[in-house]
Order: C-alpha cells, then structure tokens, then sequence
C-alpha cells in the first residue's frame, strides 16, 4: 500500500513536469498505480488507517506525486449533497467549463507541500470533464462544488502546476471576479 514515504515534495522537478498520457489498451502497471491512488486517498479518510500507517488525509493524490509522470489521478470526495465522487482515472480531461469561478473559503493544501500557504485557489465554478477508469470504460461527469474543485486541483497535477500558483500574490483573500464561494 502506498504511505507517506512515497508522497514526493515541493522541491522534486517531476512535480512541474506535464505528465504523459497512458497509451490504450492500459498496461496492468498502469491499472496498478491507478488503484493504488485510489486505495490510498481512501485510507487517508480512514481513521484508523490513517492513524496506524500516518497517513495526511486527502481527497485526492495523482501519479506525479508519488514520482509517475502520468496522466493519471484518483479521487474521493463526497459533495455538499452527500453524493460521493470516488475514482482513479487515466487520462482525465476537462470537456468544458463555467465562466463563474468558485474557491474553497479556507484555501487549499497539498500533499506534496509541507506548509500552509495561505489564499483563495481561483478554480472553475463547474466542470465537464471525461477519463478512463482502469477497467477502460470512459466515464463523463458534471463536477461542481469541491468535488469540481478537486478535479482541477488533481488536474493541475497533470501539468506540472501547484494549487499556489494560482493564488493572487497582491491580494491573496481577494475573491476572484465572478466567483461563488464554498464553505
Ligand atoms: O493533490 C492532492 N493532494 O495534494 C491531497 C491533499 N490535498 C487535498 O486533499 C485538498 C485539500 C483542499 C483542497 C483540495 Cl482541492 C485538495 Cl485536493
Ligand atoms: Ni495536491
């Protein structure tokens, strides 16, 4: 199982890489790392787990972050419905997206960064988007809320881009033009 020793950090250039697409049909390493990911992401929100291997907790991880260059993420998140988003996907892209922006009242965090960098991460109020899943069905959704936002961040992964990059630097708590928060 994956733990905390295989989470690169902030300073390791795969970070900034744009990851690969994975050639199709997937290689059963592929198939690996992505259910990895996922396994991982749910054992982070597993109390237990989380406290026995010490786990961060997350609602996402992708392959850059464990050293994989590609385009590969997973993620488990549950929606202000209670509607629960849990997927590896293999060449995740977004289709389209809202003109209104939206962004997490509290920021965001990352596990490949050891520190709090505080400020709101403008992101897409709503997002389609479309990927694989390892068995190599193709799944589209309508993503908003912080499953949306979650996407993005993951997403950003996948092009070599931090969730800080995208913070304001003169007015890092100014909500984005546009924009809708979530609390
Ligand atoms: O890339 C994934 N991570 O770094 C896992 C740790 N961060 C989070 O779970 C997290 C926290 C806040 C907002 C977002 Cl959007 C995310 Cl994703
Ligand atoms: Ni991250």
């Amino acid at each position: 199982m994956l733990t905390m020793k295989d989470v690169i950090r902030e300073g390791n250039p795969v970070l900034r890489e744009k990851a690969v697409e994975v050639p199709f049909p997937f290689s059963d390493e592929d198939i690996k790392t992505a259910n990895q990911l996922l396994e991982f992401v749910k054992n982070s929100q597993d109390p237990e787990i989380a406290a026995k291997y010490h786990l961060r907790p997350g609602i996402g991880i992708a392959a850059p972050q464990i050293g994989i260059s590609k385009r590969i993420f997973a993620f488990h998140v549950t929606d202000e419905n209670g509607n629960l988003y849990s997927y590896a996907l293999l060449n995740p892209k977004i289709i389209s997206h809202s003109v209104q922006m939206t962004y997490l009242d509290g920021g965001e965090g990352c596990l490949s960064v050891d520190r709090e960098v505080p400020g709101l991460v403008p992101r897409y109020a709503k997002v389609t988007v479309k990927g694989f899943t390892p068995d190599g069905s193709e799944v589209n959704l309508k993503l908003k809320g912080l499953p949306g936002i979650c996407f993005q961040h993951e997403l950003d992964h996948l092009d070599g881009i931090m969730f800080y990059d995208r913070i304001n630097e003169k007015q890092p708590f100014e909500p984005p033009a546009n924009s809708v928060v979530i609390r």
